[in-house]
């Protein structure tokens, strides 16, 4: 009588076949493989033309218990991921078209997105060896703040923003992604640490998470956007530490070369700058450091992207070490240096002559149901490439050296 039941209902089950044709593998994350597909229907668009819709689907892996892969439910990953995605409406932020249930896997369907930040940032440093425009560095940070000041309007925090996690449109729209590691908070502050790890990729972490904090605010993320700021600008990560590990016995560890890097640019913390930071846990090991300068203003100086004071002044305040003193997102919006010339627009790319390169995306590698293999998980090596309509040749979209939320204290 059950088995009758289950047949019926797995029948009745849309499959990601009857909806999808995938086009290719595009990466292999923390959580699963992401590929690239079309929609099987397509649609017409305003001028009666038929318009093939494309998506990026993200299929988990099954949960690992010893060398066999098992069912043992939704994890907490996906389902944090899926029910935030659900409820999260707005320009800048990936959206989930829907989620399929297959062979104990979940399927998430996102809007495709052709570029992210960190491919943009390679192509300047290594193919134009230019800086990106002003321009365009200005719509990228305003629409990244307009997302997370969505995300925090809703009580929202990402925890993991970087590069390779800031999707961005053909048509230039920025869309934040990964959100596999968001969390909603409560107010009045609850500690998030509790049973969980410290997350945000070491090179965008804020000094008060560095400094033993537990507690996670709206300001970590904002230091996450000044660090990415201020990599539009050089085309290099602006705090490149080297993350300590955790030793045998899990104790979590003093992150020197951390503080070190950040220290180098903007000085050692003072307690005019930072009132609270003897309260903070990791408090006594600072006295190993010496006193230095803020070198940030000769840092921007440097950058060739702007000259423009009011970004530096914008950059200052996300950088700021006190998290009470930092910019909020709402507030950075609001700052002068979008109200500026150029100004900032829903278009990064509007009247700019770059073809940045598609992602890449591995066409002999589109059954979705053959298990990874060593070779399968290399992302962007060799394969065909299938592009879009701006950009003109593929990129491996690789995170090559970049440390990952894996490797979290
Ligand atoms: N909507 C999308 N459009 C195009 N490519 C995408 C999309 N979403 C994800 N990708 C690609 O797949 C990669 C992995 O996706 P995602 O970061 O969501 O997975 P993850 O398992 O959390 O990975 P990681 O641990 O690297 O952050 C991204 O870096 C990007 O290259």
């Amino acid at each position: 009588m059950l088995a009758e039941f289950r047949t019926k209902r797995e029948t009745e089950r849309v499959r990601v076949e009857d909806k999808y044709q995938v086009i290719g593998f595009i990466s292999s994350g923390t959580y699963g493989r992401v590929y690239k597909a079309k929609a099987k229907k397509t649609v017409k668009s305003a001028d009666g033309e038929e318009k093939e819709l494309v998506y990026a689907i993200k299929k988990f892996k099954p949960d690992k218990e010893g060398d066999t892969h098992t069912y043992t439910g939704i994890s907490q990953s996906a389902c944090r991921e899926i029910s935030l995605c659900r409820e999260l409406q707005h320009q800048n932020i990936i959206s989930l078209q829907e989620v399929l249930l297959e062979d104990n896997s979940i399927h998430m369907v996102f809007e495709y997105a052709e570029h992210d930040f960190l491919q943009i940032i390679h192509h300047h440093s290594q193919q134009e060896r230019k800086p990106i425009p002003e321009f365009t560095i200005k719509s990228f940070l305003w629409q990244l703040l307009n997302g997370v000041a969505y995300l925090h309007a809703n009580w929202v925090l990402h925890r993991d923003l970087k590069p390779a996690n800031i999707l961005v449109t053909a048509d230039g729209v920025v869309k934040i992604g990964d959100l596999g590691l968001a969390r909603i908070y409560e107010r009045p502050l609850q500690p998030l640490f509790n049973g969980d790890k410290v997350v945000v990729t070491i090179w965008y972490r804020a000094p008060e998470l560095l400094l033993g904090s537990r507690h996670y605010t709206k300001a970590i993320d904002i230091w996450a956007v000044g660090c990415i700021f201020a990599e539009l600008l050089t085309l290099r990560p602006i705090f490149k530490g080297e993350e300590a590990k955790m030793d045998n016995k899990k104790n979590v560890p003093f992150q020197k070369n951390q503080l070190n890097k950040i220290f180098d640019v903007l000085g050692k913390p003072t307690k005019e700058q930072w009132a609270t930071i003897e309260q903070q846990p990791e408090y006594p090991n600072l006295a190993s450091f010496r006193s230095s300068p803020n070198r940030l203003r000769e840092f921007y100086n440097n950058s060739c992207s702007s000259n423009s004071d009011a970004g530096f002044a914008l950059l200052s305040a996300m950088l700021e070490y006190d998290p009470v003193k930092r910019i909020t997102a709402e507030d950075a919006l609001l700052h002068p240096y979008f109200s500026e010339e150029p100004k900032p627009s829903m278009d990064s790319f509007e009247g700019q002559h770059y073809q940045y390169p598609l992602r890449a995306v591995k066409s002999e590698d589109n059954d979705m149901k053959v298990p990874p293999t060593a070779n399968s998980a290399v992302q962007g090596q060799g394969g065909t490439t299938h592009g879009g309509t701006r950009g003109k040749h593929g990129h491996s979209g690789k995170d090559e050296g970049r440390p990952s939320k894996r490797g979290r204290v």
